[in-house]
């Protein structure tokens, strides 16, 4: 499971990856509930199953999920189901995909712009309905060969803006902090396995450790799914990164006793004014860092800027199930096998009682006022000194 590393001062190990293709056209994801204890890869044919791997989060990740469900339903225009379709038909089942796929996760909006793309497209398609049946047929052939397309792209486009992005914001840190080996903090996991390749917040600690200007990357567990101490934990070893986890609780405790030089996540949802929207806990972290001075960085892809919704409160905030946050997965190291323990009495999240509730939000929204800087692949957007907003319209 490599995805080649890109080039750099310091030669990085291969890279892990979430997704695979092979040479018949097959996507297989890798089972992320198994990693770090076992690596288990799952053929994905069809939207139903891309849908059921995203929802369950055997793949997560805001562009993850995205070229998931672009690549699921690439492949299934290629059965001869679809080909029998009329061009009507065709683009009504489209369509239909588009809208059941992009019901699977809420709050990552790459996901809902990557079948927007397929949905305009769609749209705006010339359609030769009226023309014999042959040649309706090869229209539709078109069509589909086109949106084929498009999934495609949606998959291979993110590597190459994951790099540019790791070289601006390591750049925007280095020059900020003036020293020559940065220690950061990230939170969640924002690494190759939750896009098609380096990473957003990751891909800008990669490009620090490439240019030898990174001393440290601290991250946190990410409660109550893991990412951090499962999934970061994993790529960072991978690369052999300078890496040391913390507890979700300990920041406050860095901060007072370490000279961190900035904070650094990725992004689920930016709206047009900066306010963010990521995994929870970003936003415990953004009030920490401001407290302390410490920069705080936003990296994500334009693909993940939302100009549609004006401020954060607009976000839909996506609730997961109870039992994710009373049962935690992992090796039992007296066994040796996986499994599933419950960390709180029988009942809290599953029983109705006044005194059986979880609250359980995916994620949290970090207002503009506390974010240093937004970057994309275009370039960096800076907070005014004293601004509450960030214009990040300049950068998409
Ligand atoms: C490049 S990933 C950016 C975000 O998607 C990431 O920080 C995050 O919040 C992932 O949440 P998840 O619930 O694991 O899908």
């Amino acid at each position: 499971m490599v995805a080649q590393a890109p080039s750099g001062k310091k030669p990085l190990p291969d890279m892990m990856t979430s997704i695979r293709i092979d040479k018949s056209g097959q996507v297989e994801i890798v089972d992320q509930l198994l990693l770090p204890h076992s690596v288990k890869w799952i053929p994905i044919s069809t939207p139903e199953e891309a849908f059921d791997a995203i929802k369950s989060m055997k793949i997560r990740g805001a562009p993850a999920i995205a070229s998931l469900a672009a690549l699921s339903l690439k492949s299934s225009l290629s059965t001869e189901e679809i080909r029998s379709k009329s061009e009507e038909e065709v683009k009504k089942w489209i369509l239909d995909q588009c809208d059941y796929l992009q019901s699977s996760r809420p709050t990552a909006v790459n996901l809902s712009e990557a079948m927007n793309r397929i949905r305009t497209y769609i749209k705006t398609h010339t359609s030769s309905s009226s023309s014999s049946s042959s040649s309706a047929t090869s229209a539709s052939a078109d069509l589909v060969q086109k949106v084929q397309q498009i999934c495609q792209d949606v998959h291979e486009e993110d590597l190459e803006r994951n790099m540019t992005m790791g070289r601006l914001g390591a750049e925007w840190l280095a020059k900020k902090s003036g020293k020559s080996k940065l220690k950061v903090v990230t939170v969640c996991n924002t690494g190759s396995l939750a896009t098609s390749g380096y990473g957003t917040a990751i891909g800008v600690i990669t490009a620090l450790f490439e240019n030898d200007q990174l001393d440290t990357a601290y991250y946190a567990q990410t409660t109550p799914y893991h990412q951090g101490s499962r999934l970061t934990s994993l790529e960072l070893t991978t690369l052999e990164i300078p890496a040391c986890m913390i507890c979700d609780t300990m920041l406050g405790s860095l901060f007072q006793h370490e000279d961190i030089d900035g904070v650094i996540v990725g992004a689920d949802r930016v709206v047009k004014n900066g306010d963010t929207a990521n995994k929870i806990g970003t936003y415990q972290a953004a009030v920490l860092a401001q407290r302390h001075n410490i920069p705080f960085m936003v990296v994500a892809p334009v693909t993940t800027i939302d100009l549609s919704l004006k401020t954060g409160a607009e976000i839909h905030i996506e609730q997961r199930p109870p039992v994710e946050a009373t049962q935690v997965r992992g090796l039992n190291i007296e066994t040796g096998k996986l499994s599933v323990v419950r960390i709180t009495p029988e009942g809290v999240g599953e029983g109705d009682k006044p005194w059986q509730r979880v609250y359980n939000p995916s994620f949290d929204v970090t207002p503009a006022e506390l974010i240093s800087c937004v970057v994309t692949e275009k370039g960096v957007a800076e907070r005014k000194e004293g601004a509450k907003d960030i214009d990040v319209s300049s950068i998409c």
